[in-house]
């Protein structure tokens, strides 16, 4: 058999409908036919091709990505996409761009932060391309200490402007994305001087670029911040430094929604929190959170499908070898990615619903949920990015040797997807938001009874009395058992962590004394949340054969090999015993037997394109080996039996006459 007829006969053996649980992994028919359009719309337009992107130098990659993104705003106006269809578009292309920005920073922060006038000026422009803009905070010194930011803009009362300026080489702005070379505008983050009063840091709407000719404008300096790690991903985008050298700019551009600057130069405050000048981080940590179960899902269905196709060991009397997927190692390695994909895709769904709730709240002045969407955005980001991350390196190392190859797609994807560990809230400084909230929740429990994500935390007295009942290995098939268990170790730990910070002498030390603790417990919040989603997801209507008793697999699975990893948690905070534990795991082992005949299927579900995944391991036909082969041919080495630089450097060693005692 070949490859193409392994995948065939796996495909047959799914006990799910395929079709139907494409609608479950998308969220709804509708969002499904927007995804699947929009695939392959990008994979079947030869513009998008990307085949060739490894061989190309960083200019060549950067003029590629530009010719890409002016075809795909060209396709945007031309078939009235709407935005939702645009940002699919953008992500099937898979190529860092100046748009992402434009999209998912620019123009929220115009709209979060921007007053009513300001935005009826500056988004009708940008979200018509008139203007490009980026978002500019992180310094050459700093990033994740916004309020640590340098640059300054000092108000001029006689001309009614801001000067922006860059008063040291640390104050350089320094990533953001496009601002090399493309972005004609950027919100600008800097400290507010009047009179020599500092208020904080604040967002200003900086012109970089001539409208006309595009250079940059009198006393701006911009560049790009050079080579990124890996090699045809993040390099198709221009990340910058800018130096502002008392740049003037109208006092109207200073953005007003959450305090504002008179003509005489008086500071006023709203009655909006400071806090909402981060809300367009608060926005894309969601969208983050998305793109991480879109990642994993990635990667897992190329080292599934590989895994199905390779075969190592195990022939007797000459006939076939054992299918790796069929080893339970591989299995307790692929499968919790499979069940994690999901376990994403689903949080990701209720953030969203939180976020949009929070966005209409925040439209009326409801301030009320900020501090929980904040910690719930925050936490999922790092939890999500750091999974994701870890599953994409792990899925290369199950395609064995093979796996290294670019022609897999697992090294570039790998590149392309790791800073999301570190931007937009670097993950461990994210844990220690949640941290905060966590010990102020803790802290509150005699007055004030929490409610949603932390709602379990009211019942933290009980939770640290309690034992879990498990007895048999099918107990953990229960979710109420799940879930109790994740709750208890999650306010166990919250609870151990803020009695220890009342040991210290003040909040602060305390604070930066157990930070690894209280990310540690942090974490453990999150995943109450994520695994509690989940569960309630299955708790609604899910039609198509089977599509819901394998969703129940892959639910019992995330959290039993949660359980399973963190195990030194759940036995240290004496909630579970070591035989308990140990059922935990032989229950993760006969659900890996249940997920085995439904793993292709489940990977097929996600309905990525062959041009999505760029991946000779996870065609969907499955011709790997004839694939592989072709794809190598194709390297420029191979253009000639005779390399250049043979004759030149290698000949001369071989022909040398060596003196009898160097031999
Ligand atoms: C189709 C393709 C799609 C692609 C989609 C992806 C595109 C992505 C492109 C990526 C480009 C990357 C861009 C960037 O990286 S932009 C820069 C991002 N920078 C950061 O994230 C900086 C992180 N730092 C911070 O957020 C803050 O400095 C930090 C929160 C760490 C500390 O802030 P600060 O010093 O002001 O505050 P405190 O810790 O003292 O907190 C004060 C209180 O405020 C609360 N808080 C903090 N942040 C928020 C928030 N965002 N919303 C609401 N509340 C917030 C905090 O919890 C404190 O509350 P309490 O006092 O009650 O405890
Ligand atoms: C690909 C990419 C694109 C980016 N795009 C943009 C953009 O468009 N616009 C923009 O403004 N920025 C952008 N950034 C910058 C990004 O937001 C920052 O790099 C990020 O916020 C982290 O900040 P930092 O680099 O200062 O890290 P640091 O904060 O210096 O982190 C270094 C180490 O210190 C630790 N650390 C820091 N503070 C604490 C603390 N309080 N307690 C414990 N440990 C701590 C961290 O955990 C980390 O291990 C981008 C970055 C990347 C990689």
């Amino acid at each position: 058999m070949e490859g193409v007829d392994y995948l065939r006969d796996e495909r047959s053996k799914a006990q799910f409908d395929v079709e139907t649980m494409k609608v479950a992994w998308a969220g709804s028919p509708e969002a499904f036919l927007v995804c699947d359009r929009m695939a392959k719309l990008v994979a079947n337009d030869p513009v998008f091709e990307k085949f060739s992107k490894p061989m190309l130098g960083r200019k060549e990659l950067f003029k590629n990505t530009l010719r890409k993104t002016a075809h795909a705003w060209k396709l945007v106006n031309d078939l009235h996409l709407t935005e939702e269809e645009a940002k699919w578009l953008r992500h099937y292309i898979d190529e860092p761009s100046y748009t992402d920005l434009q999209w998912e920073m620019f123009v929220p922060a115009l709209e979060g932060q921007g007053t009513e006038e300001q935005k009826k000026k500056w988004v009708p422009l940008a979200k018509t391309m008139q203007i490009i803009g980026t978002y500019a905070q992180t310094e050459l010194g700093h990033g994740s200490n916004v309020q640590g930011l340098e640059t300054t803009a000092t108000f001029d009362r006689q001309s009614d402007e801001f000067v922006i300026h860059s008063p040291t080489l640390t104050s350089s702005k320094w990533w953001p994305g496009g601002l090399a070379k493309v972005t004609t505008h950027a919100i600008v983050y800097a400290r507010l001087i009047i009179d020599g009063h500092f208020y904080g840091v604040h967002g200003f709407i900086v012109q970089l670029r001539s409208l006309e000719d595009h250079s940059p404008l009198p006393g701006i300096t911009l560049g790009d911040i050079g080579m990124k790690f890996g090699h045809g991903t993040y390099n198709t985008m221009d990340n910058g430094v800018a130096r502002f050298d008392r740049v003037r700019i109208p006092r109207d551009q200073m953005l007003m929604r959450v305090s504002q600057v008179t003509k005489e130069g008086k500071y006023m405050k709203s009655n909006v929190p400071r806090q909402l000048g981060y809300a367009t981080m608060v926005s894309v940590r969601q969208t983050i959170v998305s793109d991480a179960s879109k990642a994993l899902s990635r990667a897992v269905c190329i080292a599934t499908r590989y895994s199905a196709i390779r075969r190592q060991f195990g022939s007797r009397d000459g006939g076939p070898e054992t299918q790796v997927l069929d080893y339970k190692t591989q299995q307790s390695r692929l499968f919790p990615l499979v069940a994690s994909a999901f376990a994403f895709r689903f949080a990701s769904d209720w953030l969203k619903l939180l976020y949009t709730d929070v966005k209409q709240r925040l439209e009326v002045n409801d301030f009320s949920t900020l501090p929980e969407v904040h910690a719930c955005t925050a936490g999922f980001k790092s939890l999500t990015t750091a999974a994701t991350a870890e599953g994409i390196e792990e899925c290369r190392k199950l395609c064995g040797g093979h796996g290294y190859l670019i022609s897999s797609g697992l090294p570039e994807l790998f590149a392309f997807y790791v800073p999301a560990c570190t931007y937009e809230g670097e993950n461990v400084v994210m844990l220690l938001q949640v941290a905060r909230f966590l010990v102020k929740t803790v802290s509150d429990l005699g007055n004030k009874q929490p409610v949603g994500t932390a709602a379990y935390l009211g019942r933290a007295s009980l939770l640290v009395q309690k034992n879990c009942v498990v007895q048999t290995a099918e107990d953990w098939l229960n979710p109420i058992a799940i879930l109790e268990a994740f709750e208890a170790r999650a306010a166990r730990m919250a609870v151990g962590c803020c009695q220890r910070l009342a040991e210290f002498k003040s909040p602060e030390e305390g604070f930066a004394e157990l930070s690894s603790d209280l990310a540690e417990a942090s974490l453990a919040h999150c995943q109450v949340i994520v695994v509690s989603t989940f569960i309630r997801r299955l708790q609604q209507d899910i039609p198509g054969r089977g599509v819901k008793q394998a969703l129940e697999v892959l639910c019992n699975v995330y959290a039993l090999f949660l359980l399973h990893k963190h195990q030194g948690d759940f036995l240290a905070t004496g909630y579970l015993t070591p035989k308990q534990a140990s059922l935990a795991n032989d229950q993760l082992r006969t659900l890996y037997s249940k997920v085995r005949p439904n793993a292709i299927a489940l990977v097929d579900s996600f309905n990525h394109t062959d041009h999505y995944l760029s991946s000779v391991l996870g065609r969907y036909d499955g011709n790997v080996y004839p694939k592989l082969y072709e794809a190598a041919l194709k390297d420029p080495l191979n253009d000639s039996d005779i390399a250049d630089g043979i004759h030149q450097y290698v000949q001369p060693i071989l022909k040398q006459k060596l003196h009898s005692s160097k031999l």
